[in-house]
């Protein structure tokens, strides 16, 4: 097709979780686009579990997905948090909280799975081509060239950066940036991808001592183990702090012996009180050892290339928002493309926007996700801190901040992440389950906004003032009691 009379059209790099969720919002939007993966297939036998929020699960809602991903998994029951020793000292109906709350709970499959449905869910598959590793992206004076691994060509106008925490696409556009306005991309924000923690990950037939619904999480001394639970099987998380953090370009390749060693090393450590680790890990159909990256970029776009998902926010898994957020910025993105061409500009008669259309689009997004996803960083990086008792004040808040909050406390405050989470403005949302926290959009609150607002968002200083409060309550009433049965009343 001559080049003036192709539509316009969006080459997303990889399909995982943020490159599928793009190919469904394009196909809702009607706007062409390709998505290149560079394996073979789109749900490879990897990784664990992907646990969804009501916000993310919203927007599988309004993409057709949520029904076969509630369908995959059981909803989810206790939360248990354990000392080293495998003592129980807090048990919260997290779940149960969250459905009243929305409606819908956290739901956790296996992450193969849940790549699987929404490949399947897709209404045209053929917009994904696997075994598509990118190899260079070029952009000419009207739109991009992008030259895959096996010498084939895709033109299109646009780059969306759907890759992963070791984006190639962020490289390339990184290089772009320093080359058009030297200085612009520095060294600062290179580095801010750090890498503090890894993890044991695998998946084990279920285990009745981890229940078939419940969520455990074990603390330590720079160390926390997670355990989820369902019916037929379980997924586990054993998250060390590495000895020497290190930081982009630098990335950890942990070979099979090395998740071997460290697995022995721990395995007498307790999960329950009943259970120790080796025994999941003897049992694990699957089990590797991978790094736990962290950070926020500043820049998520420039020129035609623009960033969503890991690629521009990474953040450690203890909370699970990571996919979540990058359901939610493909979503935001997708709202700006489509406003900018549902007049005509997706079609092949039309003019396309401008480049300067396009930068301001992808700027309007970055400025609607950026402090949001600073903010769920700084959460995510918070708890797992507060599980792995990093310094004695996250060791003190674990032990006697937490457990002094009322049982619907952590539900409550994560309500105040969820509620704040878009949706797609072009597709409908009716049908989807209400509880008793609406969404900010439902209330009429504007997009754009942080964790800030009404409610209290978690931070240590909240942590430690609400406690503060409880102690101060508990006091008065013990005095109080003391004193009335000392007169006697
Ligand atoms: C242990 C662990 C547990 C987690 N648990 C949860 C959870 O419970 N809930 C949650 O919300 N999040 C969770 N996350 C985070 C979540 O998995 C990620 O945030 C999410 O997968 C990011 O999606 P993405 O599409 O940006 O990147 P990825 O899922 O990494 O996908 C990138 C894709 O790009 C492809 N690719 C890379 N380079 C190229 C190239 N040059 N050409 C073509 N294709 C390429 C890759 O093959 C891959 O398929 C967890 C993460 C970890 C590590």
């Amino acid at each position: 097709m001559p080049e003036s009379k192709r539509p316009f059209r969006v080459i997303v790099v990889g399909g995982g979780v943020v490159g599928l969720t793009a190919s469904h919002c394009l196909q809702k939007a009607g706007i062409d686009h390709v998505v290149l993966e560079k394996r073979a297939v789109v749900a490879p036998p990897e990784g664990a579990s992907i646990a969804l929020y009501p916000h993310g699960s919203r927007i599988l809602h309004q993409l057709g997905c949520f029904e076969a991903v509630e369908k995959a998994c059981v909803p989810g029951r206790n939360w248990l948090t354990r000392y080293p020793d495998g003592k129980k000292f807090m048990d919260n109906g997290y779940f149960q909280h969250l459905q009243e709350n929305h409606g819908s709970s956290l739901l956790v499959l296996e992450r193969r799975e849940f790549l699987q449905i929404m490949y399947d869910k897709l209404p045209d598959k053929s917009y994904i081509k696997t075994s598509s590793g990118v190899k260079s992206i070029k952009e000419t004076p009207d739109g991009v060239e992008v030259t895959l691994v096996n010498g084939d060509v895709e033109t299109g106008d646009m780059v969306i950066g759907a890759d992963g925490v070791y984006s190639m696409v962020r490289s390339v556009m990184w290089e772009q940036a320093n080359k058009a306005s030297p200085g612009l991309i520095t060294v600062q924000e290179k580095t801010s991808i750090k890498t503090q923690w890894k993890s044991l990950i695998g998946v084990t037939p279920n285990i009745p001592e981890l229940g078939d619904r419940d969520v455990t999480v074990v603390n330590g001394t720079g160390r926390s183990l997670l355990a989820l639970s369902q019916p037929d099987r379980a997924y586990f998380f054993f998250i060390f702090r590495v000895d020497e953090p290190f930081t982009w370009p630098k990335r950890a390749n942990y070979t099979d012996q090395d998740a071997e060693d460290l697995a022995q090393q721990f395995a007498d450590h307790p999960v329950s009180d009943t259970l120790v680790f080796g025994e999941l890990w003897k049992r694990r159909t699957r089990g590797t050892l991978i790094p736990l990256e962290e950070g926020v970029l500043t820049h998520w776009h420039h020129g035609r290339i623009v960033l969503a998902g890991d690629s521009a926010h990474k953040v450690t898994p203890n909370i699970a928002l990571g996919g979540n957020s990058g359901i939610e910025s493909i979503a935001v993105l997708c709202n700006h493309l489509q406003r900018l061409l549902q007049d005509g500009g997706a079609t092949a008669n039309k003019p396309k926007p401008t480049a300067a259309a396009l930068d301001a689009a992808f700027a309007a997004y970055q400025t609607e996700r950026l402090k949001r996803m600073q903010d769920i960083l700084a959460v995510s990086s918070l708890i797992t801190k507060v599980q792995a008792w990093d310094t004695r004040w996250h060791r003190f808040m674990a032990t006697w901040l937490l457990p002094l909050q009322a049982d619907r406390t952590t539900a409550d405050q994560m309500s105040e992440i969820i509620r704040k989470g878009p949706k797609l403005e072009f597709v409908e949302v009716e049908g989807f389950r209400k509880g008793r926290v609406p969404f900010d959009d439902e209330r009429g609150v504007g997009r754009g906004k942080g964790l800030e607002g009404a409610a209290a968002p978690i931070s240590s200083l909240f942590l430690l003032l609400r406690s503060l409060g409880a102690l101060a309550a508990f006091f008065v009433v013990w005095q109080g009691t003391r004193l009335a049965l000392a007169a006697n009343i």
